[in-house]
């Protein structure tokens, strides 16, 4: 019978680099002084001092999730390349390495998703829980219905300013903020009513029923698309806020950041 080295030594076979996720100070030393291969550490912090380090905006509890985002940051940063092989090492059942998993650094697949988290005035988490929201949203529609939606968030202060508002604000005295579960509850229901939902950087929900009136021009959107992806696009022009849409019309959530269309997911595939 064959051996373990038989069966997985494939897993490592021409490796181009190793990520290592959160690890500890004695488990960085021993690829520190392998010479032979490139270790990239990944995590909120660099706790081990690497000198190649990629920073993770949030701990992703959801493994796939967590190596797509490092290796979008890797990407990002020109520390692997389109095609390379890597390995990478993090722990999924406590605080030590006890995963190994082989991925393929591909460009292509590449969607935005880094840069929209780790260079957002807004927090992360804030933009990790308003995403999560806009997908759900799609995912379930309205009573079955789809809806569409249209979330701003961070730099309220000048998003307000650049908009007026629709009807009363539901959220005018509140101190309500987004990922809570109850809010998560009133923005589904709000959000089958016009206009934009206007969230500060820490998340707090400033306002619903805004409407944007950005003074930057238009911006590129895909075909078929209107008015509320084209103001959505345009106020992240106009401010350091980010648009997060779900389009009643195709399904599709997309993020756009300083005038541009950086993500684009699919409900139903997520
Ligand atoms: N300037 C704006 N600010 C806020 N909300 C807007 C603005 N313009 C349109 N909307 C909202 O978007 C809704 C849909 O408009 P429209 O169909 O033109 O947009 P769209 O980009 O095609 O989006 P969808 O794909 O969801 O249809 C409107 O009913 C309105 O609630
Ligand atoms: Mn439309």
């Amino acid at each position: 019978m064959a051996g373990l080295d038989d069966v997985f030594g494939e897993l490592f076979s021409s490796v181009d680099a190793i990520m290592l996720f959160g690890p500890s100070g004695s488990y960085y030393e021993q690829f520190a002084e392998t010479e032979d291969i490139d270790a990239i550490v990944v995590g909120t912090e660099n706790e081990v001092g690497a000198e190649v380090f990629v920073e993770l905006p949030l701990e992703f509890d959801d493994v796939s999730e967590r190596i797509r985002f490092g290796l979008e940051g890797a990407l990002e940063q020109d520390i692997v390349e389109d095609g390379d092989e890597i390995v990478c090492a993090t722990s999924v059942f406590g605080d030590e390495i006890d995963t190994i998993s082989r991925v393929r650094a591909n460009s292509s697949s590449r969607t935005g998703i880094y840069d929209l988290f780790s260079k957002s005035r807004a927090e992360p988490q804030v933009i990790k829980a308003v995403l999560e929201l806009a997908i759900e949203l799609g995912q379930k529609g309205q009573k079955g219905k789809p809806v569409g939606a249209l979330f701003i968030v961070g730099d309220a202060g000048k998003v307000m300013n650049k908009s007026r508002p629709l009807s009363y604000n539901p959220f005018e005295k509140s101190h309500v903020h987004v990922g809570d579960p109850i809010v998560n509850v009133m923005l589904k229901e709000f959000s089958r009513l016009d206009g934009a939902f206007v969230i500060s950087d820490a998340g707090k929900i400033v306002s619903a029923y805004r409407y944007l009136e950005p003074s930057a021009e238009g911006v590129d959107i895909p075909k078929g698309l209107g008015a509320r992806h084209m103001a959505g696009g345009a106020i992240t022009r106009d401010t350091n806020a980010i648009a997060i849409v779900l389009s009643e019309s195709d399904g599709l959530v997309r993020a756009f950041k300083a005038g541009e269309l950086i993500l684009e997911v699919d409900p139903e595939a997520y």
